[in-house]
Formats: C-alpha cells, structure tokens, sequence
C-alpha cells in the first residue's frame, strides 16, 4: 500500500462491487445477477463507459464510485485465435489484472480475479491441486498463468485468483448452446472424448465466488462443480436432457483439429474450496439440468435491471 494515496484513506461502502466483463461476458453476467440477488451495489462499465487499460480513468472511476471489491471477469478467452493473436491475449490475460492488481492494492479494494484449468498440461489423471505445477499447452493457458504470476508478484494479501473450468450459463453462447444448436438439425454430433475437464455452471461458481469471498479467502483457489466428463459427454447429457433425437458419437482430438492444444485431462481439485467455505460444489450433471431448466422456463433476468 503506498501511504501517501489520496484513494486509501477513503472509506469504502461495505460491499460495492465494480464487475469488469460485467455487462456482456459469460461470467460477468451471471456475476452480475448474483451480486444484485445477494443485495450488492454493483458497478458494471462496459468498454464504452470506461477505458480498463487507462489507469488514470479507472483510478478516478474508483475514486468516484468508490467500490470495496474488484472482481475481473475480461479476458481473452477464443483459445484458438490466441495462437494467432498472442499480443491481444497477453494484453488482456496478462497485463490487465496485473494493472488491476496493482491499483486494487493502492485504493485497498479485494481484488477477485479468475483463472483456467489450461494452465495445466494435462498429464495427471487425479484432479490437479493449486499448488500442482503448471504448463499451459497454449498461448491462451500461457497469458492466463503470466497473469495469475503477476498478480501473486504483487504481493497484495487482499488478492483472490480463482482457476475455473468449461463454463456453461445464460446471458453469452457457449459450448452446451452450440452443441444444441447444431443438434437441432442433425441426426449425429462428432464430438471430441479424450479431452476430460468438470464442467462448471456460472451461476454456481458466481455464489461460490461470494462464498469464498465472505470467508475472505486469498491466493488461488480452485472452483468448478464437482465430477468430470469429456466433451462428448456433456454434449450427450445435454442433448438427453432436452430429448432432441441426435447422437453425440465419440472421437479423439486428432480427428477434431483445431489450433491450440487442449490439455487431455484438466479436473481441478476444489478440496481447499470446500475447507474455506463448508460448502460443496453441486455436480455438474444436476448444474447442467438446472441450466437447462431454467434457460426453457425463462427464470433469470438481466442481470443489470
Ligand atoms: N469460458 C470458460 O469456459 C472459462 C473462462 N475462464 C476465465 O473466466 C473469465 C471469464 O471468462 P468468460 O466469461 O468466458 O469471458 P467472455 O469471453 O465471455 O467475456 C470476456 C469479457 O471481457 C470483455 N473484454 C474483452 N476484451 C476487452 C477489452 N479490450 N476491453 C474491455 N473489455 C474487454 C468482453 O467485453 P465485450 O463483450 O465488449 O468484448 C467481455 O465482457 C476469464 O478470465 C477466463 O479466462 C476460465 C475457465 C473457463
Ligand atoms: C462444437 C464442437 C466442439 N468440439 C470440441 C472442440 C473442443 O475440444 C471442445 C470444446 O470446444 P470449445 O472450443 O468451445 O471449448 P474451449 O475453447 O476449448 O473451452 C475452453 O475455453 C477456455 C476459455 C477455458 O478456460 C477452458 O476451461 C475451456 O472452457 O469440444 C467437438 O469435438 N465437436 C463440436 O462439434
């Protein structure tokens, strides 16, 4: 903390949160909707409202709003196109959330930051600790993990990163969408089946987030739902939840190629979760059944009204 900031000796609303990605990403979102449904103030600029990579501007944003805790959901998350694109992934998986802990530190904000599950090779067939070493296959699981490194050189206490997984939820497409699309109109999905991660429902791991939180934990933590699958399986389950007549048929990654290398196995351990908060995640199959359910029946609202 550096003593002579103006910012610190503010006080702080007890809980105003400020949501980077809050107003269109997939996490954000449901970030959003939770904070709101938990009664927290809420602060969700989007890019046209403040410039993040601007420490001046979010400096005086934060001095105007005066928030208490900075959760940052942007990142650049098309794993395919970061091979390509490794500047605009470095920038905003690495050089944001180091900006954004750098300035959490100087106007004391918690600093709720998320990470990913591909910053692991995948070599490992029991779930990954957070102290397992990393080996981001990608330049996606490579800028996360600068990321994450960056931020924990800073040496802020009041610092929460939290590694997650194959997200799924409302408000933004994502894989569970586009495979229902895609079987809407097709008798068979190839889908690939030696890739094993735990699918994750935002809204779970948005009151998880809260959980761990509230129990004021810090450093990194792992948080997904409970179990594993492969992509075919979770493309099955969905699929056989809504009873569309199509067939996911297994195949390898080799015959589904694609850019970035994915990490074979990828669950993530939550045991340290569990132990902060006394909560267990629900498993995904029961996440993915209320998604579903709740997607039909138009249960959740914008998040922002
Ligand atoms: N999706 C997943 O399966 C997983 C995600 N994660 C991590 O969780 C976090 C959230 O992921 P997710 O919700 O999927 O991300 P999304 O891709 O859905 O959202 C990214 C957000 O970042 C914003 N953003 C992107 N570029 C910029 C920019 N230059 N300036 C300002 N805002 C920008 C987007 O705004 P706009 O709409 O305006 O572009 C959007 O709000 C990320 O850190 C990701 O690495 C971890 C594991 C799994
Ligand atoms: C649409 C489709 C995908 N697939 C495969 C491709 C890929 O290996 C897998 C998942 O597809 P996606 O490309 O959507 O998912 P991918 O971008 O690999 O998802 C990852 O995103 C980043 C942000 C994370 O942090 C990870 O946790 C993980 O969620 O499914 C098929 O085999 N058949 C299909 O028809």
């Amino acid at each position: 903390m550096t003593p002579d900031n103006p910012l610190q000796h503010k006080p702080s609303a007890a809980r105003k949160a400020l949501v980077l990605g809050g107003k269109t990403g997939l996490l954000g979102q449901a970030l959003a909707h939770v904070l709101k449904e938990q009664h927290w103030d809420l602060l969700c600029p989007g890019r046209d409202d403040l410039d993040v990579f601007d420490q001046t501007s979010l400096e005086a944003y934060i001095e105007r709003h005066r928030p208490s805790h900075l959760f940052n959901t942007i990142g650049y998350t098309q794993v395919d196109q970061a091979e390509e694109e490794t500047r605009a992934a470095s920038r905003l998986n690495t050089s944001l959330p180091i900006l954004l802990a750098r300035i959490a530190k100087s106007c004391n904000l918690y600093f709720i930051h998320y990470s990913t599950d591909f910053v692991f090779d995948g070599k490992k067939s029991i779930p990954y600790l957070p102290q397992d070493e990393p080996n981001p296959l990608s330049v996606y699981g490579t800028t996360k993990l600068e990321g994450e490194q960056g931020v924990m050189a800073l040496g802020w206490d009041k610092t929460l990163i939290i590694r997650t997984a194959w997200l799924f939820g409302p408000y933004k497409t994502n894989f569970v969408d586009k495979i229902l699309t895609l079987a809407a109109t097709r008798r068979s999905l190839d889908i690939v089946h030696d890739q094993v991660g735990c699918p994750t429902y935002t809204m779970d791991l948005a009151c998880n987030t809260l959980a761990l939180v509230k129990a004021g934990a810090q450093g990194i933590f792992h948080l997904t739902n409970t179990g594993h699958a492969s992509w075919c399986e979770l493309a099955a389950e969905a699929i056989a939840c809504t009873g569309v007549p199509c067939h996911a048929r297994p195949i390898s990654s080799a015959d589904f190629p694609q850019k970035a290398v994915r990490p074979a196995y990828s669950v993530l351990d939550c045991s340290d979760f569990v132990r902060a908060t006394g909560l267990t995640p629900r498993p995904w199959i029961q996440a993915l059944r209320a998604y579903l359910f709740e997607k039909d029946h138009a249960c959740l609202t914008d998040p922002r009204d």
